[in-house]
């Protein structure tokens, strides 16, 4: 199977391109120059000439505050080039897998979402993600979204990375206690879009297509995900740091976030029989990883 994955130097076509490596799945990465995604008709010939069997469409506008004073540039890159993508895959008649998010919720059901559960960003970020999860399903049955949320890892920027920098040079950080959801580490986000690869390039049964959530398993807050990367950077000789948990209006954001965004692994788990690990366990893997760079 060859995989064709947007992005090049991202967290998840990152953690995709190596896990492919240990399974022998040829794994094609495109983004900058030679693609980009703000001017969709950039895409068409790359892929064509790529020949693969499925897409995986990684590659986004990811800087959630800054897409509040870009959102024509964020829609492009969000929302239009995912559907360019779909139109191209319907075409060349193979599966498109794509990654969304949960900032696609306004953060203010009780209990956790599921796939049935109506969208509706509070962010220009959200929005364009929305409108990318739409032209998708407009232009192929022929899809998977996973909907994912707080990713981590080594590879590119992320709150774990963050925390740590930050931690170099403050004894104490102030940090979010009252948004909630579920962190979740790129390389097993990684080997849940090879396993729906693998299948879907296989079987044509609809009920493996669609929108699916994908976190790690259990939640958290922000701060307690912080107080548990020091937690975790002590145990491996990193120093201690101070979380102080504070309001959301304590700290004032150009974007806003949801309070919950706590998504439901159920059918993910019933449909593909994928459940990730609970975050804790997955956060000590990055952990180790980052320690031994
Ligand atoms: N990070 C998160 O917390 C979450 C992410 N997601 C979704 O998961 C997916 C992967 O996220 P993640 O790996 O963290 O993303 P990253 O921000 O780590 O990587 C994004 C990639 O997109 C590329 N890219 C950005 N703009 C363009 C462009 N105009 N043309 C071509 N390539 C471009 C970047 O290239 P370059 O570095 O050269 O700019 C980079 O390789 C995204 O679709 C995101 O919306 C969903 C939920 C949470
Ligand atoms: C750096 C920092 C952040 N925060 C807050 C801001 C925010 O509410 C929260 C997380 O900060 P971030 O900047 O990592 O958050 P953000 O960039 O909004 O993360 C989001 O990225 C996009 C791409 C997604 O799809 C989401 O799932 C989510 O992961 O922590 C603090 O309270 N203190 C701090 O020192
Ligand atoms: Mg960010």
């Amino acid at each position: 199977m060859r995989v064709l994955i947007t992005g090049t130097e991202g967290q998840v076509d990152t953690s995709v391109k190596a896990l492919g490596e240990q399974l022998g799945i040829e794994v094609i990465r495109i983004g900058l120059p030679d693609i980009d995604l703000s001017r969709p008709d950039s895409l068409e010939a790359p892929v064509r000439a790529a020949s693969p069997d499925v897409i995986i469409s990684s590659a986004a506008y990811t800087a959630v505050d800054k897409a509040e004073s870009e959102p024509d540039l964020a829609r492009r890159i969000n929302g239009d080039a995912p559907g360019e993508l779909a139109r191209i895959a319907a075409s060349l008649n193979v599966p498109l897998l794509h990654l969304s998010t949960d900032y696609v919720f306004p953060g203010d059901k009780d209990g956790v979402y599921d796939e049935a559960d109506t969208p509706e960003p509070a962010s220009v970020y959200g929005a364009t993600k929305l409108a990318g999860e739409r032209q998708i399903a407009a232009n192929t049955d022929n899809f998977v979204i996973l909907r994912t949320a707080w990713v981590y890892s080594p590879y590119g920027n992320n709150f774990v990375k963050t925390m740590l920098r930050l931690g170099k040079t403050r004894d104490e950080i102030n940090v979010v206690a009252d948004q909630h959801g579920c962190p979740t580490y790129a390389p097993e986000i990684a080997r849940a879009l090879l396993t729906v690869a693998q299948k879907i390039a296989a079987d044509p049964d609809p009920k493996l297509r669609g929108i699916f959530h994908l976190t790690g398993t259990g939640e958290t807050t922000w701060a307690d995900f912080a107080e548990t990367i020091f937690l975790e950077s002590v145990k491996r000789g990193g120093k201690a740091v101070k979380v102080n948990p504070i309001a959301t209006s304590d700290y004032p954001t150009p974007a806003k976030r949801p309070a919950n965004s706590r998504l439901s692994g159920a059918k993910l788990h019933s449909i593909y029989g994928l459940q990730l690990d609970p975050w804790p366990v997955s956060l000590s893997y990055c952990m180790d990883a980052l320690a031994a760079t």
